[in-house]
């Protein structure tokens, strides 16, 4: 089993006055699945951008793979080292189609491949802000598979089955958690947190571990 270790040191984001991480401290070995759960406005999406660096208000320590994120050189190693799906996608300037989603995976043709295992190959030539929010989470997690094909080997997915029917709801979890990399994913799914390993809960930006 492939996969980076995590390791968080007191860790704290702030959206200009509000802090919405407070103080977190944890560590996730690699190849581990880790879901995080919690209330709503806990500080769950806030964190997993920290890992990013998409969350600028953010001082402690966050090391993923022994790397902290100091340089832009460590930066631009850590975008390659992390997948990532989001809960809403970017609002860039011009509309995004499918297949340049898939196409920034670095590993298009795998990327694909997992877009026609997914039921989405024949909507890569849409805008992705036409798809339905089910068919944007499949496209998303095909992009991921094509970025873990790459060489990521830490998978951060947001609510990553939320707007996924039955099936797709049962069949993404699979997929999430049998991927050869240490997976974090915030859920409000219980089916997907009991397939993890750990199941840690954030309350008011403070994470607890519950199993
Ligand atoms: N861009 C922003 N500007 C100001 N406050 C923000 C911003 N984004 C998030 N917040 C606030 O930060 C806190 C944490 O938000 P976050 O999105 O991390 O929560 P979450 O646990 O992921 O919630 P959910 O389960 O609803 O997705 C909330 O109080 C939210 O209102």
């Amino acid at each position: 089993m492939g996969g980076l270790d995590v390791r968080m040191r007191e860790v704290v984001c702030r959206h200009g006055r509000v802090e919405a991480v407070s103080d977190v401290d944890l560590e996730i070995a690699a190849g581990e699945r880790v879901a995080l759960t919690g209330t709503n406005g806990s500080g769950k999406t806030t964190l997993l951008r920290a890992v990013l660096g998409l969350h600028r208000q953010t001082t402690g320590s966050i090391r993923v793979g022994g790397r902290e994120g100091r340089s832009p050189a460590e930066w631009a190693w850590r975008r390659r080292a992390c997948a990532w799906i989001p809960q809403k996608p970017a609002a860039g300037r011009f509309p995004l189609l499918g297949a340049e989603l898939l196409a920034g995976s670095n590993a298009p043709a795998e990327a694909a491949e997992a877009a026609e295992r997914l039921g989405v190959a024949p909507l890569v030539g849409r805008p992705l802000h036409t798809l339905s929010g089910g068919q944007l989470q499949r496209m998303y997690l095909a992009r991921a598979i094509g970025c873990i094909a790459a060489g990521a080997e830490l998978l951060l997915a947001d609510e990553p089955t939320a707007a996924l029917d039955f099936d797709g709801q049962s069949e993404a979890a699979d997929v999430l958690t049998s991927l050869p990399v240490t997976l974090i994913v915030v859920t409000h799914d219980r089916a997907l947190a009991d397939r993890c390993d750990r199941v840690l809960e954030m309350a008011a930006g403070h994470l607890r571990e519950v199993r």
